[in-house]
């Protein structure tokens, strides 16, 4: 596959280096999503692979979410392909048995947050001008109930609320004090910081760490397999509407103008 490569290294530590680089921002297009499914799938059943650090190629942006052209114009069978590739990333990555830190060392709005959220545990280079969060609100697009459910087991109901309801971004340090980012470090420090986390996550049995982790997000990865088909026809109608193509055609837009 060309457009999304993954660069991935499993080290004698069993700790395989995941990195975005698909230019200009690592958006989730349908193909990205399906190669980075595939490399968490591959990497999962590697008895050799115990954990993996999830970080971007690019300078200055971790991950701009998903590709937003994937939503506009296009088929009811392409907009079911692309959400069953959405889901499944989300199924493997949030399901994982493997210790998941994400590096994020850039920007990582919307999908690229629910990303960095599914993992275990995310640093985040120190850089005001880096912002993270689930901003769909601010799109006039509503995030559904399992990135919400996921925003919630890390920050909390409030945190979560006031934010989605307000689409925000937050610079690296806000986020870092709601609790949305675990760690900061100077961007030059954050691998490093990685392959220390990932070696304290790993020091513990395996099998203890990874059943307390089924325990913690087993609730909320069976509501959406249980719901899996109806919330694919609830994408597939609100996408399709012509009000949500339109917010999201001025969205493009407005990206496109910020640039002149
Ligand atoms: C009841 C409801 C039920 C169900 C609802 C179901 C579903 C709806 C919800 C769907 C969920 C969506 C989650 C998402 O992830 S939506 C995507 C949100 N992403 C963003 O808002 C990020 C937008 N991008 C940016 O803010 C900036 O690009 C960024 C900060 C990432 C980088 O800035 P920079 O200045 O470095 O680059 P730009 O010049 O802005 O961008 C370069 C080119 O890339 C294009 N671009 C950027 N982001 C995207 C994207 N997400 N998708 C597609 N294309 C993108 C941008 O337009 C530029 O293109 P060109 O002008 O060069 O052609």
């Amino acid at each position: 596959m060309a457009a999304a490569t993954l660069a991935r290294r499993i080290g004698r530590s069993g700790v395989a280096v995941m990195k975005f680089k698909s230019p200009p921002v690592n958006s989730l297009s349908l193909e990205f999503l399906t190669e980075f499914s595939i490399s968490l799938e591959k990497l999962e059943n590697n008895r050799a692979c115990r954990g993996v650090i999830i970080t971007s190629a690019l300078p200055k942006i971790f991950s701009s979410g998903l590709d937003i052209t994937e939503m506009c114009g296009k088929s009811i069978e392409h907009y079911t392909e692309f959400w069953r590739a959405v889901q499944e990333m989300w199924l493997r990555l949030y399901g994982s048995n493997m210790v998941t830190v994400a590096a994020v060392n850039g920007s990582s709005p919307a999908g690229g947050c629910l990303i960095a959220l599914s993992c275990d545990y995310r640093i985040m280079a120190e850089n005001p001008k880096f912002s993270i969060g689930l901003n769909e609100a601010q799109l006039g697009i509503v995030a559904p109930f399992w990135f919400k459910d996921t925003f919630v087991n890390v920050v909390g109901h409030r945190i979560a609320e006031r934010s989605l309801q307000l689409g925000s971004l937050h610079p690296a340090p806000e986020a870092h004090k709601l609790g949305l980012v675990d760690e900061l470090v100077p961007e030059e420090k954050l691998m490093e910081k990685a392959a220390a986390v990932m070696a304290q996550w790993l020091a513990l049995p395996d099998h203890a760490r990874q059943l307390t982790k089924t325990m913690m997000r087993k609730a909320v990865l069976d509501r959406l397999v249980a719901h899996r088909e109806e919330d694919i026809k609830n994408f597939i109608s609100f996408v399709s509407k012509e009000s949500i193509q339109k917010s999201l055609r001025m969205y493009m837009e407005m990206l496109k103008k910020k640039k002149s």
